[in-house]
């Protein structure tokens, strides 16, 4: 069923879930939107450059756990003050993958978002704000939902890691994977989209692309046009699991 702009409030009415799509630049933002059949006007919110597609707006959150995290709460609170609110937030875009579980132009959907470098060293290693006794450092997608956006979308599923410095030495992945050893891919945003929808009680899921190993820089071989295309296919792909998706499914 095609939608038109404007139809998501009488679709939420009707019961299926608002999903707010939070990419972290716009290129990623458009590589999904196209997914969607491209943009629609009458976005809901031009301030943060949301595009609405009925039941679905994608917006770009910025780079970064920080300013992900504020941008994101900031669309789901206008949404919620404008008696809309979201009931799925999607966090998606490019990544680097582990390998060789991950290649590059391969698509991961997160079964834990974790943040893998909130935390302290110590001269027996790195230790977790969790383990310091603050908050926490992981979020949960429903499993259900995970598993069912994965297979529609040919997807794997692991660990995503949000991380504030991007990997650059094989060091540093083996250091990574010998912590998170389900770890599949790492991102820069998805932790900190995890803890605005965290705070506003609605669930999460992150999906990326592999755009580039993580190990020794090269920038050379990343793959960014690859990534993004793999993006636009797999949101095709799975828009018929989220168009069904209920909160109550959860
Ligand atoms: O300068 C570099 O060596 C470098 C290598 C990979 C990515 C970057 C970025 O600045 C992109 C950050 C942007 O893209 C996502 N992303 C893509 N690949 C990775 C990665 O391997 N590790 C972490 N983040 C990655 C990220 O979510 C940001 O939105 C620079």
């Amino acid at each position: 069923m095609e939608l038109q702009a404007g139809e998501g409030r009488v679709i939420a009415a009707a019961g299926l879930g608002r999903v707010l799509v939070a990419t972290a630049v716009p290129v990623e933002r458009d590589a999904v939107a196209k997914a969607f059949g491209g943009f629609s006007p009458g976005s809901d919110d031009e301030s943060l450059g949301a595009t609405a597609h009925g039941w679905t707006d994608v917006i770009a959150v910025g780079v970064g756990p920080a300013l992900a995290a504020a941008s994101t709460a900031s669309a789901l609170t206008a949404a919620a003050l404008r008696g809309t609110p979201y009931d799925l937030v999607v966090s998606a875009g490019i990544g680097g993958g582990f390998q060789p579980e991950a290649p590059v132009g391969a698509l991961v959907v997160a079964d834990e978002i974790v943040a893998a470098d909130l935390g302290a060293e110590t001269p027996d290693g790195f230790v977790s704000v969790t383990e310091l006794g603050f908050g926490t450092v992981r979020h949960q997608p429903p499993e259900d939902l995970l598993r069912r956006v994965a297979d529609a979308a040919g997807a794997r599923t692991g660990a995503v890691l949000t991380v504030s410095t991007v990997t650059g030495t094989a060091a540093r992945a083996t250091a990574l994977r010998e912590r998170h050893p389900t770890a599949l891919a790492e991102a820069m945003e998805g932790f900190g989209v995890a803890e605005a929808a965290g705070a506003h009680g609605v669930p999460v899921l992150e999906i990326r692309a592999v755009s580039n190993p993580v190990g020794p820089r090269d920038r050379a071989a990343w793959r960014i046009g690859d990534a993004l295309a793999a993006l636009t296919e797999g949101f095709g792909k799975l828009v018929p699991v989220l168009e069904s998706w209920n909160r109550h499914d959860q």
